[in-house]
């Protein structure tokens, strides 16, 4: 059980909560877990089946632009009808926009113009007080994708998680203020461990 003070003391700061990390993580699994255990207001989950163009970017088609421009309207959609002041948890941060462009995006003008739109878009959006880091090894990553067995991600191939990981751990390298998490060793579904992990994002909310 946790704490009342916990619950609290989270209702009351009003934060937004972003969680990171290569496909299959366990991004949704987390934001899940911490809106159910801190009663958050809001729980914001990446909605990529809504996608058309994913699908054929899977078929090595040629569709990186268009990819991650209909990605990154929808994030800004979904964040952008809830900046208002609650208690937020959710499974993506626009981040991800530019890394994933940096991969899919191959003809560098259409790049250029993706990020240039990108910052003109992020401008009006929230950052978040508390990212979370979920840093794994890419045959942990295939398992967890394995095991949830979306149909769409049958032909997601090893290489380009591997391509996928090293982008987010590079772009992490530079970055200072995020909780990591061991993605390989921590298990979500251990109520020590998720409330372990409760208690290091209070310490780090009062800290910043
Ligand atoms: N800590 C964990 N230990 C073991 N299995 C886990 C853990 N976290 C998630 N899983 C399992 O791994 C699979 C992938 O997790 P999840 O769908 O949450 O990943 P994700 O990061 O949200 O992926 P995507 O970015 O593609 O949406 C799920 O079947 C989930 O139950």
């Amino acid at each position: 059980m946790i704490d009342n003070n916990i619950l609290n003391f989270f209702k009351q700061k009003k934060i937004r909560i972003h969680i990171e990390g290569n496909i299959g993580c366990g991004k949704t699994t987390l934001a899940n877990a911490l809106f159910e255990k801190l009663n958050a207001d809001e729980l914001i989950l990446e909605e990529f089946e809504n996608n058309p163009y994913l699908p054929l970017l899977y078929q090595k088609k040629d569709v990186g632009f268009q990819t991650e421009m209909f990605f990154l309207v929808s994030r800004f959609k979904q964040y952008k009808n809830e900046l208002q002041n609650k208690f937020i948890i959710s499974d993506y941060d626009m981040l991800k926009n530019k890394i994933f462009a940096e991969i899919t995006i191959k003809d560098e003008n259409e790049k250029d113009k993706f990020l240039k739109i990108y910052d003109i878009l992020n401008e009006e959006i929230r950052s978040p007080d508390v990212l979370i880091y979920i840093d794994i090894n890419t045959e942990v990553a295939i398992q967890r994708i394995k095991k949830r067995s979306r149909s769409i991600e049958k032909i997601i191939e090893k290489d380009y998680l591997e391509v996928v990981n090293n982008s987010y751990k590079k772009y992490f390298k530079k970055q200072k203020n995020y909780i990591k998490i061991d993605g390989n060793t921590f298990n979500v579904f251990e109520e020590k461990e998720l409330n372990e992990l409760i208690l290091k994002i209070k310490k780090f909310v009062e800290k910043n």
